[in-house]
């Protein structure tokens, strides 16, 4: 079973009324890949995965499955399978009839049916629960259950909207390993929609960044961590400081950029118009203490928070014009040179650990 499908979405948008939910999205999804669709509540990720699945009709462009467009076929008929946030169990069934389902919908004999579940269940490691009804199982176990039943129909894609969203944080992550070894024995193209940066950046090989209907970012997760494009993504990753201001100058590869009120910072990337608005990021753990700023590369700001998280400690500092700055230093090395709250510090980091954002309208 590992007939993986390139999954191509070409100029694709949906309307509801006056809301555009998706906007002109163009994706290469590559065969056998897993693809996180990321973004906050809104933002189009499951109208895109539902309109892959053909549960939604697309309002413009093309979907295609491999070298078939699928665009205007019924789901049953594209080989993707979905599997829902909520499973969607059918309580009366037993295990096995439940991953049977879509066979007895196409006439499959019920002893090869029957077989076959049985089969998927091994795959998913609850074939000792064939017989027990949904309401009998365990969050965890439904999950699996309805992995199965989406994937007895030999897809070559499969399609999970927020899969993991019921289980508990413990099970999160046991559950996503599990995943992310399925979908590497199956060989086939994963597609999850999750609005957890975590998750994503755990199992994709491509994360897609999503923003009011359209897509701000889709890269390797470690193309996202390292170079977010836009200002947007750099925020919702959470990992970078984002500094707005004007450019004002540049000089050896790094945009000069003044800060409303504050002082001036430096970022690694293409120069900008002088006086246009410009961002810079800048990552968070790369952040060092006491010790001396280079021009652009650091400031002196005071302590606003202090957050122990074991193995790191969160500074919140404001200053040269910034109200929230986040420093993430190792325990070591803040308990090497301790602050608290008031305090002055000097923040400083280097310039490969800073990067200039697309503007808004690129
Ligand atoms: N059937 C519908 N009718 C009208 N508007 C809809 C419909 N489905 C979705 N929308 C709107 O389209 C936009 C995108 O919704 P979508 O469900 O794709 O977002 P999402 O990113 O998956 O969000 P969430 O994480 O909350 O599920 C939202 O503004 C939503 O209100």
């Amino acid at each position: 079973m590992s007939n993986a499908a390139t999954i191509d979405i070409v100029s694709v948008s949906k309307v509801y009324g006056s809301t555009t939910a998706v906007e002109s999205v163009s994706l290469k999804i590559p065969a056998g890949s897993y693809c996180c669709l990321l973004g906050p509540s809104g933002c189009g990720k499951t109208t895109t995965l539902r309109m892959i699945a053909g549960h939604e009709r697309v309002s413009a462009g093309d979907i295609r499955l491999g070298s078939s467009v699928v665009t205007d076929l019924p789901p049953a008929s594209r080989g993707t399978a979905m599997m829902f946030q909520s499973y969607a169990l059918f309580p009366h069934l037993d295990v096995a009839d439940n991953v049977a389902f879509s066979l007895k919908m196409k006439g499959v004999p019920k002893e090869e049916r029957r077989a076959r579940a049985l089969e998927m269940l091994k795959l998913v490691q609850l074939e000792a629960y064939a017989n027990r009804r949904p309401a009998q199982l365990s969050g965890g176990q439904q999950q699996r259950v309805a992995l199965a039943r989406a994937l007895i129909t030999n897809p070559e894609a499969l399609l999970l909207d927020e899969p993991l969203s019921a289980l508990d944080p413990f099970l999160k992550v046991r559950v996503r390993a599990e995943l992310k070894k399925l979908q590497r024995s199956l060989g086939i193209t994963f597609v999850h929609v999750t609005h957890s940066q975590e998750e994503a950046m755990a199992l994709a090989d491509l994360i897609v960044v999503m923003n009011d209907g359209r897509i701000e970012q889709a890269a390797p997760p470690r193309d996202i961590f390292e170079r977010p494009a836009t200002a947007f993504v750099a925020r919702f990753m959470g990992d970078h400081n984002v500094i707005s201001g004007k450019a004002a100058g540049y000089a050896d590869g790094m945009l000069l950029l003044d800060v409303a009120g504050g002082g001036t910072f430096a970022g690694t990337g293409p120069a900008r118009e002088h006086g246009s608005s410009a961002d810079i990021a800048i990552r968070t753990d790369r952040v060092r203490i006491g010790e001396p700023v280079q021009p652009g590369l650091g400031f002196t700001g005071i302590v606003q928070n202090v957050e122990y998280r074991g193995s790191s400690v969160k500074l919140s500092v404001s200053g040269a014009g910034i109200s929230d700055f986040t420093g993430i230093l190792s325990d070591a090395d803040f308990f090497a040179n301790p602050v608290k709250i008031g305090d002055a510090v000097p923040l400083c980091w280097e310039a490969q650990d800073t990067i200039v954002l697309q503007p808004l309208d690129a």
